[in-house]
């Protein structure tokens, strides 16, 4: 086990990479760019690095499936850490390239959608062909592949592109979260302000059977963060489901959240309760009053006090 690598979506350039930057304990670890999310994901199952950043949703197109698909599948992995980064495009070109002359463009799947209204306005002839991420649709760009590459503007430097134009993103403060994974251990402590990823596997199909999964959480006082459908690969209409909701494993009402659920889903894969990034405890405190552990906790014990008699 490499203690001391961490792998990222590559190459050189991504977004990913910066937002893996971002985090103080990047400067003291290797940092190895691989060429897909699973190939990063791989490099920890296998024990050739400690942790990956990846990316696993965007303000603008949702969960990143193959984020989601690699977690709900394989041999487990943990979430540890996440981290939302602003994102906003530059079109880097081989130097000289006139708007005029781009009929190819390319950069990761989810940054289609995000710049499709800009496409449509500027270039509306090109022709799009995703890439493994936005830096490798700028290397290939850098290789005569493709005529232009929607990448951050920092990476024109790194494949000797120029930026010929930049700040393109369609939504207004559109921001992609990743999350820093690794093998199973115990969660780190609960700082007030945390969030517990899982994925839940449906029974039988009848009327209300997402409304079952969901009521483990809303009768706790639990928030939900996110929910999105997956296929299981089982057949039309068989989904599993990430959620992510406010609050720690630690805390009573997770807890019992994640015990309902375990009772009724034939599935449950934990995937960590980890730190919300730029949210404070005092920030949740102060929107999430009567359904804080406190609150949860009192009620517990005066049912306590009930059952005894000593109410
Ligand atoms: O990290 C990158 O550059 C990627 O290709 C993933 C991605 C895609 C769209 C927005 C942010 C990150």
């Amino acid at each position: 086990m490499s203690a001391t690598r961490y792998t990222y979506l590559g190459p050189e350039g991504t977004f990913t990479e910066a937002a893996l930057r971002t985090l103080p304990e990047a400067a003291t670890r290797e940092l190895v760019p691989m060429v897909s999310v699973p190939a990063a994901l791989d490099a920890v199952r296998n024990g050739e690095a400690a942790a990956a950043l990846v990316p696993i949703e965007n303000s603008v197109e949702g969960g990143v499936t193959a984020t989601l698909d690699e977690l709900a599948s394989g041999e487990p992995l943990m979430i540890y850490r996440e981290v939302v980064l602003p994102i906003a495009f530059a079109l880097l070109v081989r130097p000289g390239t006139k708007l005029s002359e781009i009929k190819t463009v390319t950069g990761h799947p989810v940054a289609q959608p995000q710049v499709r209204n800009w496409l449509r306005a500027h270039l509306p002839e090109a022709v799009w062909e995703s890439a493994a991420s936005n830096a490798d649709g700028a290397r290939l760009v850098q290789e005569g592949r493709f005529d232009a590459a929607f990448a951050g503007e920092f990476a024109a430097a790194t494949y000797g592109l120029e930026p010929l134009v930049t700040e393109i993103h369609d939504a207004e403060n559109a921001e992609t979260r990743f999350v820093l994974v690794g093998r199973p251990a115990r969660p780190a402590a609960p700082t007030g302000a945390d969030k517990t990823s899982v994925v839940l596997w449906l029974g039988d199909d009848h009327p209300g059977a997402l409304l079952e999964l969901l009521q483990e959480f809303a009768v706790r006082g639990v928030n939900l963060m996110l929910i999105q459908s997956r296929p299981t690969g089982a057949g039309i209409g068989n989904y599993c489901f990430a959620v992510d909701a406010e609050g720690h494993i630690a805390d009573r009402r997770v807890g019992e959240a994640l015990m309902g659920l375990k009772r009724i889903c034939p599935k449950v894969r934990f995937l960590g309760s980890y730190p919300r990034a730029g949210v404070s405890a005092e920030d949740v405190r102060a929107l999430r009053r009567g359904t804080s552990d406190a609150e949860f906790t009192a009620a517990s014990d005066w049912l306590a006090r009930v059952q005894d008699g000593r109410a």
